[in-house]
């Protein structure tokens, strides 16, 4: 799979990427995060101006693993009309309740993605609690945007390992993770359903600046996507 996923802050990097036809277009503010929240009302105005040409997701922030805090997230999010609500999954104790207490949304329709980091001890036995609780997807991202990346901390073998864990539980899969144009190659023959970028689309490669179409063009050449 060569499907793309770019993490954008505004209604003016939804017009820059739209162009390029993403495969995802994910809502978050890197300010406050790995999975930093936009205001509702910014998501909702990303949603219309997107208006279905391509699917979207929003991210709840980076809370703690209390369930009802994050149930309340995800509605929230939810309502805003994003297909795909991301959750961080912290490692904590709590994370298996969250999961149960998500259940019940992912039966009113709501599509859940659990997002795991390579640099906070990922446990992938939660991914078949995630199947149980009717998640649609689980991602591998990082939590610390440090200069290090996914394959910093976490080798192909895990990575692939990962993949395969989360297809065999029929959840669609993602890599991210300050993932550079040079690690496309690398990924590409894991088969991750999708690829996920901000940093390398940044101006300077600093994902708190805004997204350099020029990079965006290099990223869909990686990705044989022109
Ligand atoms: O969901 C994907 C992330 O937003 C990727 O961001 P990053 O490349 O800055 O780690």
């Amino acid at each position: 799979m060569n499907r793309w996923l770019v993490s954008v802050r505004n209604l003016e990097e939804v017009t820059t990427v739209l162009a390029e036809g993403p495969d995802i277009i994910d809502l978050k503010e890197p300010k406050e995060g790995a999975l930093g929240a936009l205001p509702s009302e910014t998501i909702c105005q990303a949603v219309g101006l997107i208006g279905g040409r391509c699917p979207t997701s929003a991210t709840i922030g980076d809370l703690s693993m209390k369930p009802a805090p994050i149930c309340h997230a995800v509605e929230q999010i939810a309502a805003t009309g994003v297909n795909y609500v991301k959750i961080g999954l912290f490692p904590d104790g709590r994370v298996p309740d969250c999961l149960v207490a998500l259940q019940p949304l992912a039966v009113q329709g709501v599509s859940l993605v659990g997002v795991m980091f390579a640099d906070k001890q990922p446990n992938f036995s939660w991914i078949s609690l995630m199947q149980q609780a009717g998640f649609t997807g689980a991602m591998l991202d990082t939590a610390t945007k440090d200069g290090r990346n996914l394959l910093s901390h976490l080798s192909l073998a895990e990575l692939s390992g990962f993949v395969q864990a989360v297809r065999s539980g029929g959840l669609v899969s993602g890599l991210a993770g300050s993932l550079s144009f040079e690690d496309i190659p690398k990924l590409l023959p894991l088969g991750a359903d999708y690829l996920g970028f901000r940093s390398a689309l940044c101006c300077a490669g600093q994902r708190q600046s805004s997204l350099d179409p020029k990079a965006i063009v290099l990223l869909k050449r990686a990705l044989n996507r022109r």
